[in-house]
């Protein structure tokens, strides 16, 4: 007999977050996290279920010395990769490209197929890669699935996904919307639909994950219809370094006229943008801190609103395009802690029948709730994303052939 359990991974390009879940009883023996890779010193956070958190600073060079490190802290208490009880490890990959629409076994194929989406995803594919080829490497004997963020995106109509540039060379290039966070999309939009008590087929609902990376999707009937990510994760909404939306022409403009290489605007548009760029800060909570009071006050304050304006927009374009909206869900870091974003984003919005109740909004609840006021015509929702269950409970699915489908 297998296991009942699944070592989530999901590594960023200088981080390895992960989680070990047990499918049986819903429980997580271990998670934990490094960052910091190859930097002079790396963090790492060990957390087994019931015991002290294990931390400590080290140099950690590269994803594979990562992973290591990882299931050394596993093997220390009993959890290591040659357990019996583990199924299967299931990845976070960033960018599947249009053909991965669904949770796939890793093998050497899919590995080059994600290989060849790097030029697509320059910053996210490499990382995903490196985690798989170690892990692969440290546990052949185990199934390894990629769960991708793109997959619930590739049900975006054609027109809704296409740039309005030459056919040629978007088909050539394979430049068109991809989007991403859609574990995080698809979990978030059917915990909904169960908050209202309809099932997913039933309800329209705008996503709102404002994380690190932030992104809105508009999901008709528990398909995705449009999303605010694009060919790369740097379209949309205003993030913590990166810009979302700007002119395409800001990219002609600093090229030519600041002499600054194709490298470095990508730089500045992924990695000193966003909150960041506006106010020198990317963290939402010292954005909100910094509001209150001090001599810098303002720029924090504009990015804020900077910020709040972009959702405000993408909320009224994606009212357009449901035409009938049944719930607002506000998920991830942001999302779920700032009840002051969640009420700016919809204040002054009831004509849309959008609005928050401020006891609601302010309470503070780990599950699911609604903020809106009782008998308002719309939902307004915070729902806890949780990628690393979304991305077990599919592994676990795939490696013991059960195909529930919705649940
Ligand atoms: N209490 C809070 N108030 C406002 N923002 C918060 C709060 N807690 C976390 N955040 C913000 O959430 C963001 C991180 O979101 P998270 O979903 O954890 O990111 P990631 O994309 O790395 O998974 C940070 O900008 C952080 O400032
Ligand atoms: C795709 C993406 O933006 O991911 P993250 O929010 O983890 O950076
Ligand atoms: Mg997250």
């Amino acid at each position: 007999m297998r296991g009942t359990r699944v070592l989530v991974l999901n590594s960023g390009s200088s981080s390895v977050k992960y989680q070990l879940l047990d499918m049986a009883d819903a429980s997580r023996p271990a998670v934990g996290l490094i960052e910091r890779i190859g930097e002079r010193t790396s963090y790492l956070r060990h957390v087994p279920a019931g015991g002290p958190p294990r931390e400590r600073e080290e140099p950690v060079a590269d994803h594979g010395t990562a992973l290591k490190a990882v299931a050394e802290e596993l093997a220390r208490d009993g959890l290591g990769l040659d357990s019996p009880e583990l199924a299967a490890i299931g990845h976070r990959v960033v960018h599947g490209g249009r053909r991965f629409t669904e949770p796939t076994v890793i093998d050497d194929a899919v590995v080059a197929e994600i290989e060849r989406l790097v030029p697509v995803a320059p910053l996210h594919n490499p990382a995903n890669l490196a985690g798989i080829r170690t892990a692969r490497a440290l546990a052949p004997h185990l199934p390894q699935v990629a769960v991708f963020d793109t997959s619930f995106h590739t049900t975006i109509p054609e027109y809704a996904a296409r740039y309005a540039i030459d056919t040629a060379v978007a088909d050539e290039h394979r430049v068109r919307r991809y989007g991403f966070h859609g574990t995080s999309h698809a979990y978030v939009s059917r915990r909904a639909a169960e908050l209202l008590g309809r099932k997913p087929s039933e309800v329209n609902v705008i996503v709102l994950h404002l994380g690190n990376g932030a992104s809105a999707s508009a999901v008709a009937r528990g398909r995705c219809v449009d999303t605010s990510m694009g060919l790369t994760p740097l379209e949309g909404l205003v993030m913590g370094t990166r810009s979302g939306d700007v002119d395409p022409a800001v990219v002609f403009h600093l090229a030519r006229v600041a002499g600054m290489s194709v490298g470095e605007i990508d730089v500045l548009l992924n990695k000193r943008s966003g909150l960041l760029g506006l106010c020198g800060d990317n963290d939402m909570r010292e954005v909100l801190r910094r509001m209150e009071s001090g001599p810098d006050a303002g720029a924090a304050r504009l990015a804020f609103d900077v910020y709040v304006h972009r959702l405000r927009k993408y909320i009224g374009a994606y009212y357009a395009v449901l035409g009938r909206v049944d719930a607002v869900v506000f998920t991830a870091g942001v999302g779920e802690n700032a009840a002051s974003v969640r009420e700016a984003a919809v204040t002054g919005l009831e004509g849309l029948g959008l609005a928050v109740d401020p006891e609601r909004n302010a309470a503070r609840g780990g599950g699911p709730r609604l903020i809106s006021p009782p008998a308002a015509r719309v939902a307004v929702a915070v729902v806890p994303t949780d990628e690393e269950l979304e991305i077990a409970t599919q592994t676990y699915a795939l490696v013991t052939g059960r195909t529930d489908g919705e649940t």
